[in-house]
């Protein structure tokens, strides 16, 4: 080989490495952030459910604990959140709030709005994850198995019940899981029915898009900005059973259009 095919080979080499330093970093970074996320989450739950749980009784003020515990994770991953219309959740009485699920990085999102005695359903297999689950036990969480179904709706008929006598508010996720489509998906029924079943007004939240600096598919996990919007009240009084898919279907609509609109205006990929 001359001396221009040995720098050709060098310079390949060179390249090849660097790239595949990069992807690693990359990764490696990523898993560093996700270990941080869930060790943070456990460390700080494992603490309130061994330290905590003598003195604390099952109840939603103490969500406020885990919203403090939350608050400083965005700060280290350089995550900067705006939040448009807080004044919409200038309300003494009871609501239901209904948000976009897009991946776990939404806890984030849910801590930095989440008013006081507002509670998120849950799946059921959260609560079997030790202390984590004890913590959410004791911060009022109402749990809920897909599974059964209509356990499920039994258990948000008393959750409806109870709303206006506990003054609570109840976080769902209508999606019903996590969705990295680039639309929302069809929304479940359940967040609806607890509303109009409660009489409470719904206020739909949507969080932006994470594409710019999150894709577990990719590894990929830097800095960034998410913004949070809160919509106006829709108010439930006098609806009936009868009127909760049309109710269902406004909702999806505004809040789809919405997440377009606060992702800068096109369909996009989480
Ligand atoms: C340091 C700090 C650390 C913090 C760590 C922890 C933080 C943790 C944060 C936690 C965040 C965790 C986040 C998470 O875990 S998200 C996952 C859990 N959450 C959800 O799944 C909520 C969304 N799901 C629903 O709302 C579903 O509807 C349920 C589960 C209730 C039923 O499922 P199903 O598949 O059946 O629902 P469907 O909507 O297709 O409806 C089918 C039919 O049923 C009718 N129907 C529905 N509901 C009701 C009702 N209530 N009363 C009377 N009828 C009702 C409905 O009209 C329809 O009938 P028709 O209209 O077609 O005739
Ligand atoms: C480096 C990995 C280490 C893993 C250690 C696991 C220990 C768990 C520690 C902390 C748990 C933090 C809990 C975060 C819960 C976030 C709630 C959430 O967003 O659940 C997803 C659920 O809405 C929908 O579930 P699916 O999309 O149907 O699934």
């Amino acid at each position: 080989m001359d001396l221009f095919q040995w720098s050709l080979l060098l310079f390949s080499i060179l390249v090849i490495g660097i790239s595949l330093l990069y992807r690693w970093s990359t990764a490696f970074n990523f898993h560093c952030k996700m270990a941080l996320f869930f060790g943070w989450c456990a460390f700080w739950t494992a603490n309130m459910s061994i330290f905590l749980s003598p003195i604390l009784r099952r109840n939603p003020d103490n969500m406020k604990l885990l919203r403090t515990f939350i608050w400083p994770l965005k700060r280290f991953y350089g995550i900067k959140i705006a939040v448009q219309g807080s004044e919409n959740l200038n309300m003494k009485e009871p609501y239901v709030m209904v948000c976009n699920h897009q991946t776990y990085l939404d806890l984030l999102g849910m801590m930095e709005i989440i008013p006081d005695r507002c509670v998120p359903v849950a799946k059921r297999e959260l609560l079997y994850l030790g202390l984590v689950g004890h913590a959410c036990w004791l911060s009022g969480m109402i749990f809920i198995d897909r599974r059964k179904k209509d356990e499920a709706r039994e258990i948000l008929r008393q959750a409806a019940q109870t709303m206006w006598h506990e003054n609570m508010r109840i976080w769902v996720y209508p999606e019903g899981t996590r969705n990295k489509g680039k639309t929302l998906l069809p929304f479940k029924r359940g967040a609806f029915h607890l509303a109009v079943q409660a009489q409470v007004p719904i206020i739909p939240v949507v969080i932006s898009s994470y594409r710019d600096f999150y894709c577990s598919k990719e590894k990929r996990f830097t800095a960034g900005n998410l913004k949070i919007r809160i919509l106006p009240k829709v108010d439930t009084k006098d609806l009936g059973p009868e009127d909760i898919p049309a109710l269902t279907d406004s909702i999806h609509k505004r809040m789809q259009d919405t997440y377009k609109e606060i992702c800068g205006g096109k369909d996009v990929k989480p």
